[in-house]
């Protein structure tokens, strides 16, 4: 103990209380010089340096090392910390919040339906959604905005697999509810009337109130009429074993943050998959490739397969190096559960850990020509460095929804590639908000291709 008190904090300024630098972070993420302001800040104080952002004392972290001691300590070292406004939100039940022996239980559950060897049985459903939004979005236009379109894909692949709600005015009502729900997530926690905070709390309630309906008939399904415990993930955790494994409010709590969590990310990634596509012909004609031979392989409407997926390694190369350059996730945080000593430094019980994936994914130590846009990086994972490349985290707390990315992601880019070609309608530039969000939402000039046209 007394090793660790003679040692000083990390080296750098708390700034004004409160505020610190967080209205500079803020400001540079917008104006998409995040990183290049991170940059500067290790070559002035090295790789680990303290100040203060939204309201706590926060040391941020940068390298191979720092990134295994956010991902792979447990929650006696390390604890999960979210915003206030984030926790009242989401629920107190939902996985962010949970820890040790219940943070394994409720993943184990989710787990059940969103790992692979369950997924692959759902590829048909997501190809069904996936056709049915080009039909209705995309087909007969000339100019689509891509992340709004994005963005409600994914929802609907939510609400199909994950909730099994059908499209209609209960899924429109949801669609309204949750994004007042995450309008103000991440706003100033006080609850006063006509505040973001307020609107986004009381959406949140509305959306509880339907998902708890929603629960009650799916239960009735299950018992009554023999459903499918496999239909989607809620019937799928309903049917475990009498809530012992996962508590009706924990269904409750996670659904709002699978949702929450599954649905910018993954349009984030698709929007700069057909950014990247736009600018670099060589990638598209290559994915092209790749997904015609497939395409090539099925017979008129047949839907694609786990086994069609598989052969997707080229365009999943490509969606791994987008994500690289451009992670959906910037960053998140981690509180210290008790005094910790890395690095030499004494980080104090109760301040934040700041990790930033673009650290290392951009780091031209770790990746040669971090600038480079290059998919053969991947041909062999085994030569990335472990904790170097994080886009879906790492550790016990590593992204669930990885493998329903990956197949949501394939199934798009395969439609979209076969069926059209696209140009920029506008410029190249995004901002941070904090995901990236390319100008204008990504508006792109679209070409139907004849030989699709006539066989459809
Ligand atoms: C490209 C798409 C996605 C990216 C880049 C992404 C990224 C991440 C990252 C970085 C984390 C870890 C955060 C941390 O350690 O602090 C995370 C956690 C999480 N993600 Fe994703 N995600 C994506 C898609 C999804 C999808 C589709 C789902 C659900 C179907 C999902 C559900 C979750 C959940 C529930 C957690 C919390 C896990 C826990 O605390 O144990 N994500 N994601």
């Amino acid at each position: 103990k007394r090793r660790i008190s003679s040692k000083k904090t990390p080296p750098g300024s708390l700034g004004i209380p409160m505020i610190g630098q967080s209205l500079s972070l803020l400001q540079h993420m917008r104006a998409n010089t995040a990183e290049k302001w991170l940059e500067k800040r290790i070559q002035k104080y090295g790789p680990i340096s303290k100040m203060c952002l939204f309201g706590k004392p926060t040391v941020f972290i940068y390298g191979q090392a720092a990134n295994k001691f956010v991902f792979a300590s447990d929650s006696s070292t390390l604890a999960n910390s979210q915003t206030e406004s984030v926790k009242t939100i989401l629920g107190d039940r939902c996985l962010l919040e949970l820890s040790g022996e219940e943070h394994k239980r409720v993943r184990n559950a989710l787990m059940s339906f969103l790992k692979p060897e369950s997924l692959k049985h759902y590829v048909g459903k997501m190809h069904q959604e996936v056709r049915l939004h080009i039909e209705q979005n995309w087909q007969g236009k000339q100019e689509v905005t891509v992340l709004p379109l994005m963005k409600t894909l994914t929802f609907n692949i939510i609400c199909t697999l994950l909730f099994g709600i059908e499209r209609g005015t209960r899924r429109d009502e949801l669609v309204d509810w949750f994004q007042e729900m995450i309008a103000g997530m991440w706003s100033i926690p006080i609850n006063l009337p006509f505040t973001r905070y307020n609107r986004s709390l009381q959406a949140s309630k509305r959306v509880q109130d339907m998902l708890k309906d929603l629960i009650g008939e799916k239960k009735l399904q299950l018992q009554q009429m023999g459903a499918d415990p496999k239909q989607d993930l809620i019937t799928c955790l309903l049917s475990m074993n009498d809530g012992e494994e996962i508590s009706e409010k924990e269904i409750v709590d996670n659904s709002v943050l699978v949702m929450t969590a599954g649905h910018d990310t993954s349009s984030v990634l698709v929007t700069f998959l057909i950014r990247l596509l736009a600018n670099d012909p060589s990638v598209y004609k290559a994915v092209l490739q790749e997904q015609e031979e497939i395409a090539k392989s099925k017979h008129r409407g047949e839907p694609l397969t786990w086994e069609d997926l598989t052969k997707m390694k080229y365009t999943w190369r490509v969606a791994m190096e987008t994500m690289r350059m451009f992670p959906p996730i910037f960053g998140g945080f981690r509180q210290a559960a008790k005094d910790i000593e890395f690095d030499g430094y004494i980080i104090p019980k109760g301040w934040q850990i700041f990790w930033v994936s673009s650290m290392t994914q951009m780091d031209d130590g770790i990746f040669r020509e971090p600038q480079k846009f290059d998919p053969a990086r991947f041909e062999n994972p085994s030569s990335i460095p472990p904790y170097c490349y994080i886009p879906f985290g790492g550790g016990p707390r590593i992204c669930p929804g990885y493998e329903f990315a990956k197949i949501e992601t394939l199934v798009t880019i395969h439609h979209l590639v076969t069926q059209f070609t696209w140009k920029l309608s506008s410029d190249n530039r995004f901002s941070r908000d904090p995901m990236p969000v390319p100008t204008k939402g990504l508006p792109i000039q679209i070409v139907q291709k004849k030989q699709i046209l006539q066989v459809s």
